[in-house]
């Protein structure tokens, strides 16, 4: 039980970190196309060319259901929002500009947030 116990209070303090920095990407002035899934009625071709959507309210709510047993899961599905950012928006729009600066942002809070640094 003893091995049980530090895992469970390493994830705690794992999960911590992940509420942290979800709460600063929220108000982070780039976010505003990652808050919500995309509306796939307003972008018909989403669906078709990303295969696993993501986005902050999504990751919200596994944080809260404990979906996550790492930072490590937590900062998968971050990157994946970035990663299908990518694909489906060019470099020099609107989103793809605010997904480039949440990835700089995110990467950077994340580096911050791991001991080594
Ligand atoms: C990630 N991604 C997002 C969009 C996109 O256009 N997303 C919604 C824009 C409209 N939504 C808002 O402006 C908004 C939403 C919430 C909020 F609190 C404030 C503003 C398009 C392609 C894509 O790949």
């Amino acid at each position: 039980e003893k091995k049980e116990k530090h895992a469970t209070k390493k994830l705690m303090k794992e999960l911590a970190i992940c509420k942290t920095l979800l709460g600063e990407m929220e108000l982070h002035e780039d976010s505003w196309p990652f808050l919500l899934p995309v509306n796939t009625k307003q972008f018909p071709t989403y669906r078709k060319i990303i295969k696993n959507p993501m986005d902050l309210s999504t990751i919200k709510k596994r944080v809260h259901d404990l979906t996550y047993k790492s930072r490590e899961d937590f900062c998968v599905d971050v990157r994946q929002i970035f990663d299908n950012c990518e694909m489906f928006n060019e470099d020099d729009s609107p989103v793809g500009k605010a997904g480039h600066g949440m990835r700089k942002f995110f990467e950077l809070r994340w580096a911050e947030l791991t001991d080594k640094h």
